[in-house]
């Protein structure tokens, strides 16, 4: 197979930029760089990563389908129309949906799961809520990774059980994502901060050679950790 060659749309951003900070410590090449100025291409990208904005989808399918690269998307706001599009590139070409490239979300998206599956015999099973923070830039709520949390939960519990979902805009860089299960006299929550975006950038790179070579189709971030760093439990998360 041929050398990883990654393309980063969104490239002045904070995650584009951490994600080329990160390629640059690990020698990893950096084919094609996108801002609003414009698309800059030295080499072809075998993996296209969009971090920028739903506006550039269009210019992001269309190098995936003219190239065949794969494509990682981590737009947090994703339309109807952006997800017909995505699953339309998906026919050709490896598309991941990630919602949140940091390992921390991966364990808490199992260990939600994890709680669902141990409290099912329970006399009295918990409800759960989702509270997520990030600062007050982030255009869009509540987040993409605070969804994917709800709908873990959602995906085997009845619907009394899914407590709201509420968002903060507040405080440092970068975010937290807060699940509490309440039972009456109880709560138990489970907390996931990121305060540096290398952990996602990293994460990413962790991956990007994977993501390569795995075949067309739509694949959320949740299964490629699950098939890179191991375990069973798989379902959506996008
Ligand atoms: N999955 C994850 O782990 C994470 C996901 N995100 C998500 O990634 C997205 C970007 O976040 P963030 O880095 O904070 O955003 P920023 O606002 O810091 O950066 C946005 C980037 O996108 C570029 N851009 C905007 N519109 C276009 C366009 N039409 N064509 C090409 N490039 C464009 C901007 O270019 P210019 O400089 O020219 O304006 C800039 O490089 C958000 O949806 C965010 O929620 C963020 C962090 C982690
Ligand atoms: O915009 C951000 O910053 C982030 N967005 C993602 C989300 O919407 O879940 C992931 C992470 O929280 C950082």
């Amino acid at each position: 197979m041929a050398e990883l060659v990654l393309g980063v749309v969104g490239a002045t951003g904070r995650l584009g930029s951490a994600l080329l900070a990160e390629c640059a410590l690990s020698g990893v090449e950096v084919g094609v760089t996108a801002s609003r100025v414009g698309w800059v291409a030295a080499s072809q990208a075998s993996v296209l990563v969009d971090a920028s904005a739903p506006e550039a989808l269009p210019d992001t399918v269309a190098y995936c389908e003219k190239t065949g690269a794969a494509l990682i998307y981590c737009v947090s706001r994703i339309s109807d129309d952006a997800r017909d599009r995505l699953r339309a590139l998906a026919r050709d070409v490896p598309v991941v949906l990630a919602d949140n490239l940091s390992i921390g979300h991966w364990l808490q998206m199992r260990l939600v799961r994890s709680v669902a599956e141990l409290t099912a015999a329970l006399p009295q099973r918990p409800l759960m809520s989702v509270h997520e923070r990030h600062p007050v830039t982030k255009a869009d709520r509540p987040s993409a990774s605070a969804r994917s949390l709800a709908a873990a939960w959602a995906e085997s519990v009845p619907p009394e059980l899914c407590g709201e979902t509420s968002a903060q805009r507040a405080g440092q860089p970068v975010s937290d994502h807060v699940v509490t299960f309440d039972v009456p006299g109880m709560s138990l929550s489970i907390t996931h901060s990121v305060t540096d975006l290398r952990t996602a950038a990293a994460g990413l790179l962790g991956v990007a050679g994977h993501v390569r070579g795995l075949v067309a189709g739509y694949h959320p971030i949740f299964t490629v950790y699950s098939d890179v760093y191991g375990g069973s439990a798989v379902t959506r998360d996008g």
